[in-house]
This record gives structure tokens, C-alpha cells and sequence, in this order.
């Protein structure tokens, strides 16, 4: 099987080479750009199957780049990658038709997570979820069940649990494997401009709409449509999409015609989604819609039967094509089944990518997992050591991290207060949140 290719169009050529080391380990292949002239000229002859650009660059911006590939396909996936703060710049680009954007400064894991939401590498494609402990085979097990149904699924758990993999699992299971699995993540996409992704516009539907765009359920056709962090929409849009499924149909922005759907729904959260509902941020009959089958990852602490074979399937996943993966020796073991895993399988996937630099010889010893070096770091919130960015930013961001855990630790972790002191959504603050879980920071709970 050929690994999928990207098209990598970044002007600052550190930048640009760090991006494409990172997308290659993680098991891609890369074009490169400086701009995006040279961007359109190599997609004249090539086909890549996602392109990844800055949006401020010479001779040709991110911005017009996109619109001139908008201009010809619908389906090429365009990740824009925006300076820290710009939010404008996001909601510019998810505008014109970007299926999502980057914020930078970035670390490696994040821009994988990212990339991995459009397309899968090559040895993810047939991944499996791993589950050895008794509580996730019967899960699993449950899973292939539901997946022969079209019944809608929720899955919950807590953040970097795996819900995205048993996501990608029940499609693959299901009979809708062959056509397309769309994710969006409610969190990630402004506000503004969640409900024309989700639904599609017409070309004028808003300043800015330049050309008509099909939303995410029309792309899931035939498919699968998976709502992450579904709790993060708003009440409004909650309406609007209770009718669309209750009617499996929509209308594009602007539009005027009736699409039918045929796309199985499934949603995530991490939240406790009947808290959600009892505290009025979540439709009740939304939740009964979406709940027909709840299916929940526990935390890792509590299926410990999971984390060695975790740890080996990740070490395999991680490990460069042509080097045989190193065996994790009995210390090693015993410390990854005595540590808490606060942020569950992803802080164990940046532990064993940590390792897998580490190691010499033939096994992975105890002192090349670096978790309580991690633990000690996460106190004083560390500048990620691969932050691809300049300094300035990292600085800022660091320094961001940093208020909001005082803050937490001030409030005893009430979210509410947080945002309040703080002065942003708490919607917002989830998001920062989940980005600082992402980075290996542990937060106050
Ligand atoms: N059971 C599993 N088998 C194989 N890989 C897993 C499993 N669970 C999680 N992973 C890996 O751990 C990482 C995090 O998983 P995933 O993104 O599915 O978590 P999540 O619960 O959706 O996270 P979030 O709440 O932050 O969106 C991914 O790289 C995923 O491939």
C-alpha cells in the first residue's frame, strides 16, 4: 500500500523542514513549497492528498492559494496554518474553505493528531483499537456489534482515551467501511463558522462566501460523520442539527434545496454529558438522539491490562519502516503499569515516542521512559522542546499555559470562575485546555 502524500507549502525553510521531518516519521510522504506559486505548479502535475500551508508567505499567500484550489476541487483536504492569536486569520480561512487550521506554535504531536483526522498513514489504516483488559475486550466486543447497526453512537471517555480510534473502528466494521468517515471536531472550528462546515453554503450566503461549499455531512455521504466534542456546540446549532437528523436532510446556507442524507452520526465528549444536560448547555432531546448507544473508554489507570500492550503497539506504530522495534524490558514494564496516566493513551504515545529516540540496544529500559522527568516538568509548565515555532510565540504561549493553571489552582479547578477571571468563554477555556492536555501538561483537576 502506497503512504499517503502531502503537499508541505511553508516560505521559512527551518520551519518547513521540521514539518516534513515530523510527517514523514509519522509515516507520510512530502512535497515541498516555498509559496503558493511553486504550490500550484507541483499540483498541476502531482496529486497529493492533503496540502499543509502557512498563510502568510511571499508571491502567493496560504489564503489565495486555497482559494485557487478551491476554485478546481472540493475534495482536497487544505490545512492553513495561522499565527498565534489570529483568530480572524482562522475564520478567514475556514471561510474560504479550509478543512481546518493550525494554530502555531505547534508541537509534533498536534500537527500528527491533525493531519491524522483527514487521512490515516498507511500503517494505521488497518489499526485495531488494543484492548486486552477484561473491561476493554467487552467493550470492543460490544462495539462490534453496534457497528453492524446504523444506530447513532456516543462515546465517551476521558480526553486522549481513544474515542477517535473506536470512532474509526465502528466504521471500518460497518458495512459503510468503503465510503467516506468524516471528523470534525465542534471545538476546534470558530464559533461563527461551525454550523456552515457542518451544513455547506451557497456561493454569497455571507461576505466572504465566494463560492458554494458542500458542509461535512454532504462530504460523509453514504458514510460515517463523527462529531467530536459534540458538547462544545452551542445551544442554537444544537437545534439546527437535532432537525437535521431527525429529518436526514439539510440545507446548505443560503440554499434553497433539500439535500437527502445517508451518513451514520457519531459523536464524542469528554464531559459528563447528563451533567451537560442537567445544567442546561446540552438539549436533552439532542442527547437521547445521539445516546442511542453509548459506548465508554475508561481511564487507562483503571484498564492496567491495556497499558503493556498499548505500550508495544505503539512502540511498533513509532518506530521507523526497516528497524525492528525494541522490547520493553521487565523495569520498563513495571514503570508504565505503576504511573497514573493522567492524559490516558496519548501521554502514553509521547512517552514512547520520547523512548523510541532514547533507547540504545536491543530493549527499552526504565530510565528511557521519562515520565516522572514529565511530571516534574508539567508543574512549571514546560515551552515544548519541539515547538516548531519562533521563540516569541512559544514564550507567549508558555506563559498563557502557565495563567491558566494558577488560575485553576486559585479556583480549585472550577472552569466557571477560570473563565470568568480570565475574561474568555468557557468554551474557550476548554479548548486552551484540551491543547495544554495535548502538550503533556497535566492541569489542576
Ligand atoms: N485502544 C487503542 N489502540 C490503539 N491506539 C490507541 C488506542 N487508544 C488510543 N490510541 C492512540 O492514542 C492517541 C489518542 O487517541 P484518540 O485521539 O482516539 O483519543 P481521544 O479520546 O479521541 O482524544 P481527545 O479527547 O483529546 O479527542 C491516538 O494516537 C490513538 O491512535
Amino acid at each position: 500500500m502506497t503512504q499517503p502524500t502531502l503537499l508541505v507549502v511553508e516560505d521559512d525553510l527551518g520551519l518547513r523542514e521540521a514539518l516534513v521531518d515530523t510527517l514523514m516519521l509519522g509515516g507520510y510522504q512530502c512535497l515541498e513549497a516555498g509559496d503558493g506559486q511553486q504550490a500550484l505548479m507541483i499540483l498541476a502535475k502531482q496529486q497529493p492528498d492533503l496540502v499543509i500551508s502557512d498563510i502568510q508567505m511571499p508571491t502567493m499567500d496560504g489564503v489565495t492559494l486555497l482559494k485557487s484550489i478551491r476554485a478546481k476541487s472540493m475534495q482536497l483536504p487544505v490545512l492553513l496554518m495561522t499565527a498565534y492569536g489570529s483568530i480572524d486569520a482562522a475564520v478567514e480561512a475556514m471561510r474560504c474553505g479550509a478543512t481546518d487550521y493550525l494554530t502555531k506554535p505547534f508541537a509534533p504531536e498536534v500537527l500528527l493528531h491533525q493531519v491524522q483526522r483527514y487521512l490515516q498513514p498507511v500503517e494505521s489504516k488497518t489499526d485495531q483499537p488494543i484492548a486486552e483488559d477484561p473491561a476493554s475486550v467487552n467493550m470492543l466486543q460490544l462495539a462490534a456489534r453496534v457497528a453492524q447497526s446504523d444506530a447513532s453512537v456516543m462515546i465517551g471517555g476521558p480526553s486522549g482515551s481513544g474515542k477517535e480510534v473506536l470512532a474509526r473502528y465502528l466504521h471500518q466494521q460497518s458495512a459503510r467501511a468503503s465510503k467516506p468517515f468524516v471528523a470534525i471536531n465542534c471545538a476546534a472550528i470558530p464559533e461563527n463558522m461551525l454550523e456552515a462546515t457542518l451544513f455547506g453554503y451557497e456561493k454569497g450566503a455571507f461576505t466572504g462566501a465566494v463560492s458554494a461549499s458542500p458542509g461535512k455531512f454532504e462530504q460523509a455521504q453514504g458514510g460515517t460523520i463523527l462529531l467530536d466534542e459534540i458538547t462544545e456546540m452551542d445551544l442554537g446549532l444544537q437545534s439546527k442539527l437535532l432537525r437535521v437528523l431527525q429529518e436526514r436532510e439539510v440545507e446548505r446556507i443560503g440554499g434553497r434545496k433539500t439535500i437527502k442524507l445517508d451518513v451514520r452520526v457519531l459523536a464524542t465528549s469528554n464531559r459528563d454529558l447528563k451533567q451537560a444536560v442537567a445544567s442546561c448547555e446540552f438539549r436533552e432531546d439532542l442527547y437521547y438522539r445521539l445516546n442511542v448507544f453509548p459506548l465508554h473508554w475508561l481511564p487507562l489507570c483503571e484498564r492496567p491490562g491495556d497499558i503493556v500492550p498499548l505500550a508495544e503497539h505503539l512502540i511498533s506504530r513509532h518506530q521507523p519502516e526497516g528497524r525492528p522495534s525494541p522490547q520493553l524490558s521487565a523495569a520498563a514494564k513495571a514503570k508504565l503499569n505503576g504511573y497514573s496516566w493522567p492524559g490516558n493513551v496519548r501521554e502514553l504515545e509521547n512517552v514512547v515516542q520520547r523512548a523510541l529516540i532514547l533507547y540504545s540496544g536491543g530493549e527499552i529500559e526504565a530510565s528511557d521512559l521519562f515520565i516522572d522527568e514529565m511530571e516534574v516538568v508539567k508543574v512549571a509548565v514546560p515551552m515544548p522542546a519541539e515547538s516548531l515555532s519562533d521563540s516569541l510565540g512559544s514564550e507567549l504561549q508558555q506563559q498563557e499555559h502557565q495563567i491558566i493553571v494558577d488560575a485553576l489552582q486559585q479556583h480549585r479547578g472550577s472552569r466557571k470562575a477560570v473563565a470568568e477571571q480570565l475574561g474568555i468563554s468557557p468554551r474557550t477555556l476548554r479548548y486552551k485546555m484540551a491543547k495544554m492536555r495535548d502538550l503533556g501538561i497535566e492541569l489542576p483537576a
